[in-house]
């Protein structure tokens, strides 16, 4: 392996190939391509294997230089390659970005298992939860937990194919992982954007080394895992931010990877009211109630480390809901279903070749969760979503559901 003085470079696999992998995976590539002293430049792709017009998919992906299937018509870094084989796709990586619908992670975890660096550092780009009755937690969390690793998380209003095309936009990146105890000096770097004097600012004021809960901790590194430059918020920002994508890197992993999950069921609502006709106005209406929701639901069931700033002021948080209920998919399928009279699931059958809701699970999953404690009338707009998604309520009677009082008293005000 190439060397950075006594540093090794850091090797980048992709857990996802979908509309969002494969576009991560062309900014990745990007940058470890501008970046060849801190990063191998072949990027790893896993691609759950599958027969396109008769052929692989992950030899029609080698060959073109495109993911014919997932995000057609953008071409993708040479030197990203297309891996069918999990195992062999993380292997020796210190980087690992998972991407993909969120039910499948827990099954590709467990593949990988003793398989990976242990001191591998991993991003979850997934929008999602993971609910058993009355445990709810987060995908960098689960992916933490299953691989022993630390995982942090990105999320923003970033609908893929735009992003893909190049079109400006910001995302949010959450990484607040443990403190490293390393003797080994780290090469100065300066990250997109920044001279290298705020780049000495920022460290600084970025290096705050606290675990998930919030307590500081120590992490002993093996040998092994010294000969590496340490993975920190510059390195972060080097390897995510582009021209095109302008990258924010923030502490709270609760609150990104919150937001990206629950914005999902506001777009359903979103989607249903527009399919009504009812205008802008209604659709404002709905926003502004998912948004105080997403709040609540942070502070009630994270409120140890989350941020409301990460809701109102980053591009995980109000931006993505924005997008989400204008342009995303979530809201398209759940427009055309009030439109055609059809389920959800039929539209996103037809519409998305293969390509993922995350909205309808999400609803069930939080509605599960809420129950659990006996919560569900707190949450009255994701408690809507989940009675229409089971055709127990009707989108018509929205309003009604979601009005919780008439008359904001001055107590409510302060
Ligand atoms: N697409 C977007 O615009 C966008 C933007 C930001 C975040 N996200 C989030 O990124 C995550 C990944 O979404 P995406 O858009 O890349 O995926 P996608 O909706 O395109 O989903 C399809 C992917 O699932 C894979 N798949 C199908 N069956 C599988 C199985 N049994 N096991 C494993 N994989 C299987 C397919 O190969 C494909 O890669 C989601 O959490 C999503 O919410 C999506
Ligand atoms: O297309 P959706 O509804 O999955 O949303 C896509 C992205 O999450 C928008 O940021």
């Amino acid at each position: 392996m190439a060397t950075l003085g006594a540093h090794k470079k850091h090797k980048v696999t992709i857990v996802g190939s979908g509309n969002w992998g494969s576009t991560i995976a062309k900014v990745v590539g990007e940058n470890t391509a501008a970046n060849p002293d801190l990063f191998e430049k072949e990027v790893q792709m896993w691609v759950y294997e599958e027969q396109v017009e008769g052929k692989k998919l992950t030899e029609l992906i080698n060959e073109k230089h495109e993911n014919v299937k997932y995000l057609p018509g953008i071409e993708l870094p040479h030197h990203v390659v297309a891996n069918p084989s999990i195992e062999d796709a993380v292997k020796g990586s210190t980087i690992l970005i998972f991407n993909l619908p969120h039910q499948f992670i827990k099954g590709l975890c467990k593949q990988i298992q003793g398989v990976i660096l242990p001191f591998a550092r991993g991003i979850s780009c997934i929008k999602g939860v993971d609910v058993r009755e009355s445990e709810i937690r987060l995908f960098s969390e689960v992916i933490g937990e299953q691989l022993g690793i630390y995982c942090g998380a990105l999320s923003g209003a970033n609908i893929a194919n735009e992003v893909a095309q190049e079109k400006w936009c910001e995302t949010t990146i959450a990484y607040d992982p443990p403190p490293v105890d390393s003797q080994a000096p780290t090469p100065a770097r300066t990250p997109p954007n920044r001279s290298p004097a705020a780049s000495q600012l920022d460290l600084t004021k970025l290096d705050q080394h606290k675990d998930v809960s919030g307590k500081p901790s120590k992490v002993k590194l093996t040998p092994l895992a010294s000969e590496y430059a340490a993975i920190d918020h510059v390195t972060m920002k080097i390897l995510f931010h582009r021209p095109y994508f302008h990258v924010r890197v923030v502490s709270d992993v609760a609150g990104v990877s919150l937001s990206g999950a629950l914005k999902n069921i506001v777009a359903l609502a979103a989607g249903w009211v527009d399919g009504l006709g009812w205008g802008d106005n209604a659709k404002a209406a709905i926003m502004r109630v998912g948004l105080l929701e997403m709040v609540e639901f942070g502070k009630r069931f994270f409120g140890k480390t989350i941020q409301t700033k990460t809701f109102t002021e980053e591009s995980a948080g109000v931006a993505d809901l924005i997008t989400t209920c204008s342009g995303g998919r979530n809201h398209r399928c759940a427009k055309m279903s009030v439109v055609e009279g059809k389920s959800i699931s039929e539209i996103e059958d037809r519409e998305l070749n293969g390509q993922k809701l995350q909205g309808v699970s999400t609803a069930e999953e939080v509605y599960t969760f809420l129950r659990s404690q006996g919560l569900e009338q707190d949450f009255p707009l994701f408690t809507a979503v989940y009675k229409i998604l089971k055709g127990e309520e009707k989108y018509e009677n929205i309003p009604q559901l979601i009005e919780k009082d008439t008359v904001s008293t001055d107590a409510d005000e302060k």
